[in-house]
């Protein structure tokens, strides 16, 4: 039987993945990730790294990340505790979706997690306090390669739930968008 239901986004080859699970007196059993299962949906590439985070207020955003080619990467990001509005950007060149935005919210309790393949930036806003996330990357972290959109891109223009409370140094720097700006070619 299959572990995960996989849900089509307005976003070609952006999905999102519900893990099943099985529950009894003690609690539950849940898939975290298949790679057979992933594979065929999108995640595949193996897993090069596992990270996680803690994000410790309300409101805060991180994003928008992305790394450019040769070190482009699938994602799947998870949310473990709290609650999460996560975003995808479509960076593609060509795509008819070029900078579209998809937002969803991740959590604990609904166990849905984004599989994001390459080409897109990725950022979240916390909608609690202490929200701890897991990311399964396909390609390992290169600094050289980091490319970033700031959170309120006027291109984009994401409609984030709350009130930003918190973002890095280094996400508050991003400029926005030239006009020039094409996106990734894969
Ligand atoms: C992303 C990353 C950062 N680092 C280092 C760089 C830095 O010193 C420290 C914190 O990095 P940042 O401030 O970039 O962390 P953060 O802003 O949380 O970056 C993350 O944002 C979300 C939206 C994503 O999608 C992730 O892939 C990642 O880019 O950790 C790694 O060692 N490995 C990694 O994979």
């Amino acid at each position: 039987m299959a572990q995960f239901e996989v849900i089509a986004t307005p976003l070609a080859g952006l999905k999102l993945i519900r893990r099943r699970c099985s529950e009894d007196s003690r609690g539950y059993f849940s898939r975290f990730f298949c790679a057979a299962e992933l594979n065929a949906v999108g995640f595949s590439k193996p897993v090069a790294q596992i990270n996680q985070t803690l994000t410790r207020r309300c409101g805060t955003v991180r994003g928008l990340h992305f790394q450019a080619p040769p070190h482009a990467e699938i994602k799947l990001v998870s949310c473990l505790s709290g609650r999460i509005f996560d975003v995808a950007v479509d960076l593609r060149r060509g795509s008819s979706t070029f900078l579209h935005w998809f937002g969803v919210e991740l959590s604990a309790q609904n166990r849905e997690s984004l599989l994001i393949p390459q080409g897109f930036a990725h950022g979240f806003q916390t909608l609690a306090d202490d929200c701890e996330l897991l990311y399964l990357h396909s390609t390992a972290y290169a600094p050289a390669a980091e490319g970033a959109l700031h959170a309120l891109e006027p291109r984009v223009a994401i409609d984030w739930p709350l009130a930003i409370t918190e973002m890095s140094e280094r996400d508050r720097q991003h400029p926005n968008l030239t006009s020039d700006f094409q996106g990734i070619e894969l």
